[in-house]
């Protein structure tokens, strides 16, 4: 009897969440992770608004997309060129654009924030947003680095509010950490742990502790590769080499710090010097703010500690 009382509640548990299941998701911010994660929800049948703050940015964000898109094709369609079109058309057709925030969440069902590393930037968003998105609508952001729950304090909705970090390269990185601040209810994290699966990724439970899982433990990694370089300990190159070569890693950190952007590491690190002035750990750095004040970012802007733009 137990048992068929276990079962009986399980099928009732997931046919209520399928009926409540996310379906239209706004991705706010266009850059290297939002157009992934607008990518990824597109492909697995969402239908998706990509928000970033021009029309030039978000042509962009689309090319980069449609880019991503062909590599997928070039392996899977790689004999049935018109299943490959078609298969891109239909992606491209979920995704609309907005430069306005407020208009783009009306019919939202979850919101995935994915704008600039700045508190005070997301938490003005947010404010916003709250006032603009029906009650159900979940909120979420991808901030790597700043705690969930300082952003939620800027709505009235932190029972659906939470964090959903995702990993670049979207569409080829596996893990979702799916984040949960103690207000969070139990709805609102099985509904995002559920979306993460339908995105087809390896969700881990986290709490809003710094850095969550992974960052907890990249962020002292890259941050002593930048200080052994800064030492005249060891050049980059011979860093990365080792790395990769010695642990097995597939970037070594500083190719891996190129691709995250070296303006979000600044960004990152900066804020936990601010919030942390007592760790000597998050003290600037000299070679990180020499690149970004050079304009060199990385790979989105061509050049980083590597070079990127064809010869
Ligand atoms: C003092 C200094 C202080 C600094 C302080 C701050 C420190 C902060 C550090 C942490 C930053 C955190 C950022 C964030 O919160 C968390 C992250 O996201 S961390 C990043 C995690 N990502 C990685 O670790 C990536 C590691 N790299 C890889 O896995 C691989 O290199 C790669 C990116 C998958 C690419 O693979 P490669 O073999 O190298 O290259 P290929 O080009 O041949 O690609 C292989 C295969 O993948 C396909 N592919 C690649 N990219 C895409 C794409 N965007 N879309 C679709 N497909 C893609 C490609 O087509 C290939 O397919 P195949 O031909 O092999 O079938
Ligand atoms: N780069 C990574 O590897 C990585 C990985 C995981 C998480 N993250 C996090 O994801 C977020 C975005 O990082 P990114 O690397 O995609 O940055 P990015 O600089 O590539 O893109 C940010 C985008 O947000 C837009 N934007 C800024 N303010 C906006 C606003 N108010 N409204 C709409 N759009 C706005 C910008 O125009 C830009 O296109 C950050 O919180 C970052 O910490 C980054």
């Amino acid at each position: 009897m137990a048992q068929i009382f276990r079962t009986t509640v399980r099928s009732f548990a997931t046919t209520s969440s399928r009926q409540n299941a996310i379906k239209t998701v706004t991705v706010i911010g266009g850059g290297l992770m939002g157009s992934g994660i607008a990518q990824v929800a597109a492909t697995t049948g969402h239908q998706v608004v990509m928000v970033d703050q021009t029309d030039d940015i978000l042509g962009k964000s689309k090319a980069s997309i449609q880019k991503s898109l062909q590599r997928v094709v070039k392996k899977k369609f790689a004999e049935d060129p018109k299943g490959g079109e078609q298969f891109v058309s239909d992606i491209l057709g979920r995704i609309t654009t907005q430069t306005d925030s407020n208009a783009a969440v009306a019919n939202s069902d979850l919101v995935i924030e994915a704008i600039v590393e700045n508190i005070d930037v997301k938490k003005k968003l947010f404010s916003s947003l709250d006032k603009a998105a029906p009650q159900h609508t979940i909120f979420t952001s991808n901030t790597s680095s700043l705690p969930i729950g300082d952003i939620a304090v800027s709505t009235q909705r932190q029972d659906r509010f939470g964090g959903l970090h995702f990993f670049n390269p979207v569409p080829m990185m596996k893990l979702l950490e799916v984040v949960r601040i103690p207000a969070t209810s139990d709805e609102t994290f099985n509904k995002l742990s559920d979306f993460g699966k339908a995105m087809k990724k390896t969700t881990v439970d986290c709490k809003d502790t710094p850095g969550f899982i992974v960052n907890r433990l990249l962020v002292p990694y890259t941050i002593e590769a930048m200080r052994m370089v800064e030492r005249g300990d060891a050049s980059f190159k011979d860093v990365d080499t080792a790395m990769k070569l010695g642990a097995g890693y597939p970037m070594g950190p500083f190719e891996l710090s190129d691709y995250v952007g070296l303006d979000t590491m600044k960004f990152i690190l900066d804020g936990w010097a601010e919030k942390y002035p007592e760790n000597p750990l998050f003290q600037p750095s000299a070679l990180l703010n020499k690149y970004v004040a050079e304009g060199k970012l990385g790979a989105k802007s061509g050049e980083g500690f590597y070079n990127y733009k064809k010869k």
